[in-house]
């Protein structure tokens, strides 16, 4: 297990920027799926997104990162959109070696070339990868390529980062590589935006929580108040450990 190499601070991205949510619905082939969805993101995260299967949080995140359009209502970033990255519970890899792959994603970022190579290994050492670098990134275990993404998200500096299940199919210590990488993040001025159904593993990150069930976001509250004293009965459920539709 490849332990995170310390940060350097050359990819400062802070101010973090806000996110607002006005009224936000959305619908697919006519079915109402999530909202009226209203809140702004503050503080400085990270924000851990919770609720049952079929709450809404994936929706909440693609509408959020602009994958997904509103039906109504309005998605906003204040003081402009941030830039911004996103990793999936599967990454999605090239079929190519693991460096290109990050070199591809600074190409599409347009980093000048002459830095593409330099920044991409950085980023595979920083994130253990270093002797897998010329390895194909498809042949690359689970939590390597979960690794993987989160170097190809490092390599363009995101001012915002969304992780939509980022550890549901990895074992502990893949777990706790990603949970590090997650703190750099922060740590380096990204606002950091993730869902999960671990509830020790939100204990852990959480700054402040997103409490969805059904379509709805039933609370936004600051992380020690959420496990605590939360305010909606479906959260006191939730944390409860019952089952929560
Ligand atoms: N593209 C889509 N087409 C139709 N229905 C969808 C689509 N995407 C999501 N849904 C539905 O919207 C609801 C919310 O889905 P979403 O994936 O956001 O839930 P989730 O809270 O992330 O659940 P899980 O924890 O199981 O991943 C679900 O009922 C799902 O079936």
């Amino acid at each position: 297990m490849t332990v995170l190499q310390p940060l350097d601070t050359h990819a400062s991205v802070c101010p973090r920027a806000s996110l607002i949510f006005d009224q936000v619905t959305f619908s697919y082939q006519g079915k109402h799926l999530l909202g009226p969805c209203s809140f702004t993101l503050q503080g400085a995260g990270p924000t851990l997104v919770m609720g049952p299967n079929g709450a809404g949080k994936s929706l909440l995140l693609r509408l959020a990162h602009g994958l997904l359009a509103p039906a109504s209502g309005s998605v906003q970033w204040l003081p402009q959109r941030p830039r911004q990255a996103m990793v999936f519970q599967q990454p999605v890899m090239l079929r190519r070696s693991a460096i290109a792959n990050l070199i591809h994603a600074l190409a599409v970022n347009k980093t000048p070339r002459r830095q593409r190579q330099q920044l991409a290994e950085a980023a595979l050492e920083r994130f253990g990868l270093s002797r897998l670098a010329r390895t194909p990134a498809r042949v690359l275990s689970g939590g390597e390529q979960q690794r993987l993404a989160l170097a190809r998200a490092w390599v363009l500096a995101p001012q915002v980062l969304f992780l939509d299940e980022p550890t549901s199919a990895l074992d502990p210590a893949a777990i706790k590589a990603v949970e590090e990488a997650v703190l750099a993040f922060q740590r380096q001025g990204t606002r950091v935006v993730m869902t999960t159904h671990d509830i020790h593993q939100a204990r852990r990150l959480a700054a402040d929580v997103l409490f969805m069930a059904n379509g709805q976001l039933l609370e936004y509250t600051p992380a020690t108040q959420f496990f605590h004293q939360p305010e909606s009965s479906g959260a006191r459920a939730y944390l409860r450990g019952e089952l929560v539709e």
